[in-house]
C-alpha cells in the first residue's frame, strides 16, 4: 500500500476560493457547496473542529447582477460583496441544515486583529463556536476593508486571511481548496511540462518565482498568496495542504493521509 502522510489534525481551517464556488459562467456551483457542507458536517460529527474561510461574496454578487467583468471601482466591489455575502450565507445555511449542522458568520478586518483586546474577543467567539460544534464561516468584511481608509483594514486576500485565522485559533492544519491540483514547479496554465510538487518544506524567493497569477476572473490571489499563507503556517510549525476543490469531499481523503495535492510542512 502507498505510504501515507501523518496529519493528526483536530482543529482545521478550510479555505475555499471563488473558483471553487462559482462556475466560469458566473453561476453558483451548488454541487461544490453541497459536497462541502456534507464533508464539513461529517467531520464535525467525527469530533473535528472546523473553521470555513469562504470567498465568493463579490463573485456571487456579480452573478446576481449579471455582471461578467469584476468592476474596478471600490464602491461597486463593496456593494457587490454586500449583495453576494448574504446570498452566499443563505445558500450555506440551507445546505448545512440538510446535515443538521449549525453555522455562523464572522466578517473580519485586519485592524480588529491588530488590537490585542479585539483580537482576544475574536478568539473567544471562535472558541465558543467551536466548543459548541458550530462552524464559523469567515470572510473579509469587504464593505469595510478598503485600502483607502487611513487605518489598515484589509487582509489583502482570503488566502492570507485563512492562515491568519488558523494562527488565531491555533489550528493544526489549513486545507486550501482551489481550481488546481496543487503547487507546480511552474504555472501549469502556461507550461505543459509543469510538474506537481507533492511536498514543499521551505518557501523561499525561488519558490515565489515559480508562482504565477490568478487563474479565473473571479479570484484575487493566484498562487503567490497561497505560498504566503503556506509560509505563515510553516513558520508557526503547522501544515497546509493545497488541493483541488472541484469535489470538496477530497478533504476526507486528505485527512486519511492520502498523498493528494501539495503538503507544505516544515522540515524538523
Ligand atoms: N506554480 C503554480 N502552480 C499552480 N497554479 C499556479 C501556479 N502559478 C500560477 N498558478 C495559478 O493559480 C491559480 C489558482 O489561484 P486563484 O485563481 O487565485 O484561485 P482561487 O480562486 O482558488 O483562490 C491556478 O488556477 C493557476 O492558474
Ligand atoms: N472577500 C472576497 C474574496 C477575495 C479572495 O481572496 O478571493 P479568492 O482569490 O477567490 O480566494 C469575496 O468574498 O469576494
Amino acid at each position: 500500500m502507498a505510504e501515507r502522510r501523518q496529519l493528526d489534525a483536530k482543529r482545521i481551517v478550510v479555505k475555499v476560493g471563488t473558483s471553487t464556488l462559482i462556475y466560469p459562467n458566473g453561476k453558483i456551483n451548488l454541487k461544490a457547496i453541497d459536497q462541502l457542507s456534507y464533508t464539513l458536517s461529517g467531520l464535525v460529527n467525527d469530533g473535528k473542529q472546523i473553521v470555513l474561510v469562504s470567498s465568493g461574496a463579490i463573485g456571487v454578487g456579480m452573478g446576481q447582477l449579471n455582471l461578467t467583468e469584476r468592476p474596478t471601482d471600490i464602491p461597486a466591489q463593496q456593494a457587490l460583496a454586500a449583495i453576494g455575502q448574504s446570498t452566499l450565507m443563505t445558500i450555506y445555511q440551507q445546505r448545512f441544515a440538510t446535515y443538521s449542522q449549525k453555522i455562523s458568520q464572522m466578517l473580519l478586518t485586519h485592524d480588529v486583529l491588530d488590537y490585542p483586546e479585539s483580537r482576544a474577543n475574536v478568539l473567544n467567539a471562535f472558541d465558543k463556536l467551536l466548543d459548541w460544534g458550530i462552524i464559523p464561516v469567515v470572510n473579509e468584511n469587504d464593505t469595510v476593508a478598503v485600502d483607502e481608509l487611513d487605518h489598515k483594514t484589509k487582509f489583502g486576500d482570503n488566502d492570507q486571511l485563512s492562515a491568519i485565522v488558523a494562527s488565531i485559533v491555533d489550528a493544526d492544519l489549513l486545507i486550501m481548496l482551489s481550481d488546481i491540483d496543487g503547487f507546480y514547479d511552474k504555472n501549469p496554465r502556461k507550461y505543459q511540462d509543469a510538474t506537481l510538487l507533492a511536498e514543499v518544506n521551505k518557501v523561499s524567493k525561488d519558490t515565489y518565482e515559480q508562482a504565477g497569477g490568478k487563474g479565473s476572473k473571479f479570484g484575487t490571489g493566484g498562487m503567490l498568496t497561497k505560498l504566503k499563507a503556506a509560509k505563515r503556517m510553516m513558520k508557526n510549525g503547522k501544515q497546509m495542504v493545497l488541493a483541488n476543490g472541484s469535489n470538496p469531499s477530497i478533504i476526507f481523503r486528505i485527512l486519511a493521509g492520502e498523498k493528494i495535492g501539495t503538503l507544505f510542512s516544515r522540515e524538523d
